[in-house]
């Protein structure tokens, strides 16, 4: 099915974004258009600074923007809602709670019964292989393993749409990896609209259908560029040849952004 036949799910409409800064007026976004498909896997990159959290921030409704508008199927987002989780680079879980109640949290404040949702919960926590941490607070658990209890709990959620605010930035490179494969294998048996940033360009690739190009600040979108390598994706596609060379085009996009800043 080509794009244009697919439900729009999420529609950032010339999005225009002003902060007031420290020293005067700073325009975080300036005419950001996008059409994102339902289930469409939308990753994000661009140079520090050019809006990317500013965007993700206005999708889920934690911020308005100056100007224009985003669309959930086709109705105007105000404010945070259900439909829309977060997960954040820090993992921002409850540390009073255990792993089990922190997946729980969003089923218990949808008024899930609670063998329900503690059933739903472990299916989660087997998913991004906590299983035997259930009862762990996060202060027992590692940097990866706080960031899978976010993941879990964002799923168990079962939001339409998941925004994903460099998620795995904090993380060692190897943990990250398992995390990237442990998020693909999940959003290939269960389709979500996912917008993922991210600073690693294979990152980006791997798990992206499309990379949305940012700008310089004032952010736009300066390139998209369509991911044609099919699923599933495993880390040995980061040797395929078309990987290297979208890795080589992305790059170089983003360097000469970077190269804008540095100005
Ligand atoms: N609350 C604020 N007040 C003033 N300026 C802000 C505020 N939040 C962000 N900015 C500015 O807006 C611009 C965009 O910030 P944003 O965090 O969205 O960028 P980013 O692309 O996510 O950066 P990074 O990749 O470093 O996380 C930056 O220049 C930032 O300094």
């Amino acid at each position: 099915m080509a794009r244009e036949d697919k439900l729009v799910k999420l529609k950032i409409d010339n999005v225009y974004k002003e902060y007031q800064g420290r020293n005067g007026k700073v325009v975080a976004l300036n005419g950001v258009s996008l059409d994102i498909a339902e289930n469409e896997f939308i990753c994000v990159v661009g140079p520090s600074g050019c809006g990317k959290s500013t965007l993700l921030n206005i999708i889920a409704g934690l911020l308005e923007p100056t100007s224009g508008a985003v669309y959930l199927d086709g109705k105007q987002i105000e404010g945070t809602g259900v439909e829309r989780g977060v997960v954040f680079q820090q993992y921002a879980l409850f540390p009073w709670r255990t792993v089990i109640k922190n997946v729980m949290f969003g089923l218990e404040m949808k008024k899930v019964p609670k063998d329900k949702a503690e059933e739903i919960a472990r299916k989660y926590i087997k998913a991004v292989g906590l299983e035997g941490f259930e009862h762990s607070y996060p202060k027992e658990l590692s940097g990866g393993m706080k960031q899978r209890v976010a993941i879990a709990r964002a799923y168990a959620a079962n939001p339409e749409v998941l925004l994903l605010d460099e998620p795995f930035g904090a993380l060692d490179a190897q943990t990250r990896v398992q995390l990237q494969t442990e998020l693909l294998n999940t959003w290939e048996q269960e389709k979500k609209t996912c917008f993922f940033i991210t600073h690693d360009v294979d990152e980006a690739i791997i798990l992206a259908q499309r990379v949305i190009i940012m700008s310089a600040r004032p952010g736009r979108i300066k390139r998209i560029v369509d991911i044609d390598i099919p699923y599933p994706r495993t880390q040995e596609t980061k040797s395929d040849p078309r990987f290297l060379e979208l890795k080589a085009e992305i790059w170089n996009e983003v360097y000469q952004e970077f190269l804008a800043v540095r100005k």
